[in-house]
């Protein structure tokens, strides 16, 4: 029996970072997925030995089961029902089995991936030999959420053949889990999150879990509903970055600062919900529609704004902004920053006009407004995507073929 499982990736539209403290954020799933397959070795395979496959990078890792037991006995019998943290010292221990393996030094940031593999495995399935591949259509490390689309998919797999969760394996196809299932599946997640990042808000694990759009403050999700089309030009810096230091970076900020700090992220609150409030409003003709357009591109300007008094942009995200600008398009980072993705509002006007008078005349050559801007920022070297926003949350395949 091998299952399936794919997560997806997010954005996140308004209140990255001021959600780590406490405030609210917006954010929506994306199709661009990270698949997880498990199985086990049947008796005949004679294998003792739990195996990682990071495929995209080509990196295997396997260890004897007897081999983690030891390393990890301390820990006591696992219990997939009810998600734990793994503590500090279970932490050093997991670290010694991944450096059992030399990551070559330009991956050395997939050790935190497989920490998190490793204890949500022990935990979630004991310590039984298996095979897990991992694939992902996420660019890694780029503030698309790649850290809780893989601990999100991994959990579902791991819980779908656990006893802890009951489905039909009979199935044909991708399969939801039921409200109950997904928070279990959540939960573990984020304890997996909490190892790659540090200090998760539980936004990205959340979105990734139930997918659709989401509005979220201090771990509690509320579901929305757009009443608008919302098309966003992802725009990748290329810069590579790691979450679990910019969030620290700025809790070390809020630290030195904290009364100013505060005023932001509570600046930030009013965004995320007014960013939510317009695009659940409801729009009656496209005068209405290019309103709320215009709102939430004000709206972002004025949070990638308040990004920068957190110290989290970088001369690349810059770099878009100024390049959308000269578009009248707005941008803000998403993600932590310091690199990685940008949010490009593509607004109904600039995917059907030709150039406008506003355009200086140089531009004013055939085209839409956004293939322009996409050939310009891909000029800089940046890589550009449309992708697809709100799609389902995590979805599990069974294969009983295998
Ligand atoms: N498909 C994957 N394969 C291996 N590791 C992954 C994968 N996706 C995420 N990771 C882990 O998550 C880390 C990136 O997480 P993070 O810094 O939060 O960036 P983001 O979540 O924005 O992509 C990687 O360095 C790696 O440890
Ligand atoms: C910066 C933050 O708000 C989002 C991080 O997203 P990503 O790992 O950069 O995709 C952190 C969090 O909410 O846990
Ligand atoms: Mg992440």
């Amino acid at each position: 029996m091998e299952v399936r499982a794919r997560a997806p990736g997010k954005i996140i539209l308004a209140g990255e970072h001021a959600v780590v403290h406490g405030s609210t954020a917006v954010a929506a799933s994306i199709d661009l997925y990270t698949y997880v397959s498990l199985s086990f070795p049947t008796h005949s395979d004679n294998d003792d030995k739990l195996k990682l496959h990071f495929k995209d990078m080509d990196l295997e890792f396997s260890w004897p089961v007897g081999r983690i037991k030891a390393a990890l006995s301390k820990i006591g019998s696992n219990d997939s029902s009810s998600p734990k943290s793994c503590s500090s010292e279970t932490i050093k221990l997991i670290a010694t089995l991944v450096k059992e393996h030399n990551i070559p030094e330009a991956n050395i940031t997939l050790a935190a991936g497989v920490s998190a593999f490793l204890w949500l495995y022990t935990s979630i399935q004991g310590y039984k030999p298996a095979k897990v591949v991992v694939t992902s259509e996420l660019p890694l490390s780029s503030g698309l959420g790649s850290s809780s689309a893989l601990c999100v998919s991994l959990c579902a797999a791991l819980l779908a053949l656990s006893d802890s969760v009951n489905l039909d394996c009979s199935h044909q196809g991708w399969l939801m889990f039921g409200e109950n299932e997904l928070d279990l599946v959540n939960k573990w997640a984020f304890e997996g999150e909490k190892i790659i990042h540090g200090k998760p808000s539980g936004i990205d694990n959340t979105v990734s879990t139930y997918g659709n759009m989401i509005k979220f403050r201090s771990g509690e999700l509320t579901r929305l509903r757009s009443n608008m089309p919302l098309k966003m030009l992802i725009t990748n810096t290329k810069v590579g970055r790691n979450t679990k230091a910019l969030v620290a970076s700025v809790s070390e900020r809020t630290f030195s600062h904290p009364i100013a700090m505060a005023s932001v992220f509570k600046a930030v609150d009013s965004i995320s919900n007014e960013v939510a409030t317009i695009i659940q409003s409801p729009a009656h003709d496209d005068i209405a529609i290019t309103e709320k357009e215009d709102k939430l591109e004000e709206l972002m300007e004025m949070n990638q704004g308040l990004l920068q008094c957190m110290g989290v942009s970088h001369a690349s995200i810059e770099t878009v902004l100024r390049t959308t600008l000269k578009f009248k398009l707005a941008s803000k980072l998403t993600g932590a920053g310091g690199g990685g993705c940008v949010l490009t509002l593509l607004p109904t006007h600039a995917l059907l006009l030709l150039l406008n008078v506003f355009m200086t005349p140089h531009i004013l050559l055939s085209g839409t407004v956004v293939d322009k801007v996409i050939a310009e920022l891909e000029g800089c070297g940046f890589q550009c995507l449309i992708a697809g926003i709100g799609v389902k949350g995590v979805q599990i395949c069974f294969d009983s073929s295998s």
